[in-house]
């Protein structure tokens, strides 16, 4: 009888078998998705791809780009599957179940982070790639968890500590005493990723790393290995798993080392000496944290979190803006000239004068719409939910557990967003300054700090930071030079979005 039945086993047999049990249990899994999606009274959106081979050689393609810097690319290359009925938002599938969203459209994008915030979060995925680096912090969760970080974090921003701004002076100071002598080439990259690490460390644990006198730190280096990683892990999830951690694994264990003895230092305060010193001007966001929480884990994820968000967004922004003002030396006069009518050429700017300088805010502005810090972004539904359909047409379905990757980026590139090309309105893919002056952009097509419940809680911290070190440069600078080939730049995408090859600069100081 064996013996009869053994054929059977052949590795063809099996083979076959496999592939059909796979077959079969796909068919399942799509009519089960397509149920729910009729029950709903939804619809898909246009399939990116029709059957799993085709979808794994999407996520391939997306790899290559990722590793290729041709991000933006690939993910535009998507909307060559998308209808009339909609435009600017895909779906992939693989497995036949949980689908991936591709989006660039404000509508949607609004609708994940406004009105139906509730349905979509970062989701238990995106928590468990995350959790080694930023643990249970304000960017890993959701719900009351995420709300409890909020609540914690927001005082720390009021206008009145932000408005102090004595750190971003000496902060400036020492890095402006490292640029080199007059039209000497330097890279500008290198020195604000040093600044901003230093005044964010300073700002919320009263000490800063002071990585500009201090270049080859190990926590420098060591954050930089952890973002890398933890991008790749990010791409990669689920198959996360299988990718060596060793060198993220040290890299946040350096981190934590840093860290845990200003923590320690924290917490040997009591509550009545932590009250005292909250009415003096030496309470940091730290001592805040050691007065709501006395569990070490909890400070630490909101710490790295917090450095993290405001290191790269706020150096990137800085490169980008110095990089555009090179190529434009009338834009450059111009803005100087606001600087100098409001401060002169030495006078330490105050808070007003920093939101007061329209064409200084205009610069910011055309900055952030060209490169939005967090240019790629995404959430997960957590529970079955919906994207609005076009006029007229029903909505998208999305099942719990589908995710939505949303691009500003790609979002604030879109020429139909804009209005025509003009005298006063530049094309849009240029750096205008000038096009603020009479336009707004429509709702949600310009949102480089997100919108909505979780809009960026630091947006005018970072706001001021950056306004404060481009009045004390371009005060003393009277003209810039790129020294790199400045159409040879590239957007590099980790986390946040850097000019590739730095920002090789030379600075002209003015005549006294
Ligand atoms: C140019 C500068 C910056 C830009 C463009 C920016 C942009 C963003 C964006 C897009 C998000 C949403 C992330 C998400 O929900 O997935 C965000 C969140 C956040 N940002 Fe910023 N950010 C900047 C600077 C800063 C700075 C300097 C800080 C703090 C010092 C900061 C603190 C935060 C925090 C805590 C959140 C989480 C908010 C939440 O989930 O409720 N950001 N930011």
């Amino acid at each position: 009888m064996i013996q009869q039945l053994l054929p059977f086993f052949k590795p063809l047999y099996i083979a076959i078998g496999t592939l059909s049990i796979l077959v079969v249990f796909r068919i399942w899994v799509r009519a089960r998705y397509a149920y729910k999606v009729a029950a709903a009274g939804g619809v898909h959106a246009p399939r990116l791809a029709n059957n799993p081979f085709a979808a794994a050689r999407w996520i391939y393609a997306i790899g290559v780009a990722q590793a290729q810097n041709r991000l933006l690319e690939c993910f535009n290359s998507a909307w060559t599957w998308a209808t009339p009925e909609s435009p600017n938002t895909v779906e992939l599938n693989i497995s036949g179940g949980r689908r991936t969203f591709y989006t660039r459209d404000p509508e949607h994008i609004k609708a994940i982070l406004t009105s139906k915030f509730a349905d979509y979060g970062k989701g238990p995925e995106f928590h468990r790639v995350w959790r080694p680096f930023l643990g249970d912090s304000i960017f890993t969760t959701d719900r009351q968890q995420w709300q409890d970080s909020r609540n914690l974090i927001r005082p720390m921003f009021i206008k009145n500590r932000v408005s102090d701004l004595e750190i971003f002076e000496h902060r400036t100071m020492v890095m402006m005493g490292k640029f080199p002598k007059s039209g000497e080439t330097f890279d500008l990259m290198n020195l604000f990723y040093r600044y901003t690490i230093d005044v964010i460390t300073d700002f919320l644990l009263g000490e800063s790393i002071n990585s500009l006198e201090n270049p080859t730190s190990k926590f420098i280096a060591a954050f930089h290995d952890v973002q890398r990683i933890q991008t790749m892990l990010s791409i990669l999830s689920p198959l996360d798993r299988f990718v060596p951690q060793r060198k993220y694994k040290r890299g946040i264990k350096v981190l934590e080392e840093f860290i845990v003895p200003f923590i320690d230092k924290a917490l040997a305060l009591d509550n009545y000496e932590l009250d005292k010193l909250s009415k003096e001007k030496s309470f940091t966001f730290l001592h805040a944290l050691a007065k709501y929480t006395r569990d070490p884990k909890v400070i630490r994820d909101q710490i790295i979190a917090i450095l993290l968000a405001g290191r790269d967004t706020t150096a990137a922004t800085l490169c980008w803006t110095f990089y555009q003002l090179s190529n434009y030396p009338a834009t450059y006069a111009k803005l100087r000239r606001e600087i100098l009518n409001v401060c002169g050429p030495t006078r330490e700017p105050t808070y007003d004068d920093l939101k007061n300088m329209k064409y200084l805010n205009h610069t910011l502005n055309e900055t952030l719409r060209l490169y939005p810090a967090v240019p790629f972004n995404v959430r997960s539904a957590l529970a079955d939910t919906s994207l609005p359909g076009m006029p007229g047409q029903p909505d998208i379905t999305v099942v719990k557990g589908d995710s939505v990757f949303y691009s500003t980026l790609a979002m604030q590139r879109r020429h139909d967003l804009y209005p025509p090309s003009s005298p006063d309105f530049a094309p849009p893919d240029i750096f205008s300054p000038e096009r603020w002056e009479k336009w707004n952009p429509k709702a949600w097509c310009y949102i480089p700090f997100n919108g909505g419940p979780r809009i960026c809680v630091g947006q005018n911290f970072a706001l001021t930071e950056m306004a404060y070190t481009i009045v004390r440069i371009v005060q003393r600078y009277e003209r810039i030079e790129y020294r790199g080939d400045w159409d040879q730049q590239y957007h590099k995408v980790e986390i946040v979005g850097t000019p590739g090859h730095g920002i090789p600069i030379a600075m002209y100081e003015a005549k006294s």
